[in-house]
């Protein structure tokens, strides 16, 4: 693939667009972004220099891929008056929540080669996560490059698409309760007497490094948190609270709820 167009520029499209040519994967020219707001526009091509249209079908024309990264609701209406642009050899790449394959396939036709991906927005600083399924018009090949597009910035899995809300509860909406957990922690070292700025860093380089060691080691979390807490020592105090407030059910709840809100959307 030669070039890649985004259909939507704004906070998952830019996102990804910061990744992928941070990785030099694609250079800015081979890339254009589409987007109805101008200010999202401005700011895709300050940043990134890439070939910027209010224009969905110049993407379409232009592109040998494209990725569409418009709101759920937005993409039917939007692109069904386009879909006789789109070309058999092209490669159609959907982000939005809740949109399935066969909504897709009735969109731009069943002979198309379709990628559905469920992405994150840690993306943008090269560490993103994604799902990833297609239809049977998309060979193995396209694929395995359409993964190594994601991979640039981050991980990328091939999942079933009976998997990707489940992967939309817990990666794709997953970044905004990490970013409450980080906020909150930071809180209660403000709390305590730190400094603000010093607090938001103290707590994001915790979770930062906790990530870290449960990639690389391989270790179960819980034996990781068992390393944590001495006996009668300071940590199992904070344990016993979190256990008694409930944060592993909420966690479970929560991720259950957007996974069903995700399946919600399809229908
Ligand atoms: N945000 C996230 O973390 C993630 C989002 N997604 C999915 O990505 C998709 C985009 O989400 P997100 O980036 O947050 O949304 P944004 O609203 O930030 O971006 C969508 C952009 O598309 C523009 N737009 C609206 N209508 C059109 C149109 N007809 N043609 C071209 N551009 C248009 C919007 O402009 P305007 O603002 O003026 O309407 C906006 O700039 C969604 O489907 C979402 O489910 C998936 C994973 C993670
Ligand atoms: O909240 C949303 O609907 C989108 C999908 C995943 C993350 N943000």
């Amino acid at each position: 693939m030669k070039t890649l167009g985004f259909i939507g520029g704004g906070n998952m499209g830019s996102a990804m667009l910061g990744g992928i040519i941070k990785a030099g994967l694609l250079k800015s020219e081979d890339i254009t972004v589409a987007d109805l707001s101008q200010a999202a526009l401005d700011k895709v091509k300050e940043a990134h220099g890439v070939n910027v249209t209010t224009d969905s079908a110049d993407v379409i024309k232009n592109c040998d891929a494209f990725i569409i990264a418009l709101k759920p609701h937005i993409v039917a209406p939007a692109l069904k008056p386009l879909a006789e642009l789109v070309r058999e050899d092209q490669l159609i790449i959907s982000i939005a929540a809740g949109k399935q394959i066969c909504q897709l396939e009735e969109i731009f036709g069943s002979d198309k080669k379709i990628v559905r991906i469920m992405p994150n927005t840690p993306a943008l600083v090269g560490e993103g996560m994604a799902g990833i399924c297609s239809n049977k018009n998309v060979s193995a090949e396209e694929l395995d490059e359409v993964k190594k597009i994601f991979e640039s910035f981050g991980e990328a899995e091939i999942v079933t698409e009976k998997l990707i809300d489940a992967v939309t509860g817990v990666s794709g909406s997953g970044p905004a309760y990490v970013f409450m957990f980080i906020e909150a922690m930071a809180d209660a070292a403000v709390l305590e007497g730190m400094p603000r700025p010093q607090a938001y860093k103290f707590a994001a380089q915790t979770v930062l490094g906790s990530a870290k060691m449960v990639m690389e080691t391989g270790m179960h979390p819980g034996a990781l948190k068992d390393m944590v807490c001495s006996p009668a020592g300071t940590t199992i105090e904070a344990v016993k609270v979190l256990e008694e407030k409930g944060l592993r059910a909420a966690v479970i709840e929560a991720i259950h709820e957007c996974t069903k809100k995700s399946i919600e959307l399809s229908k």
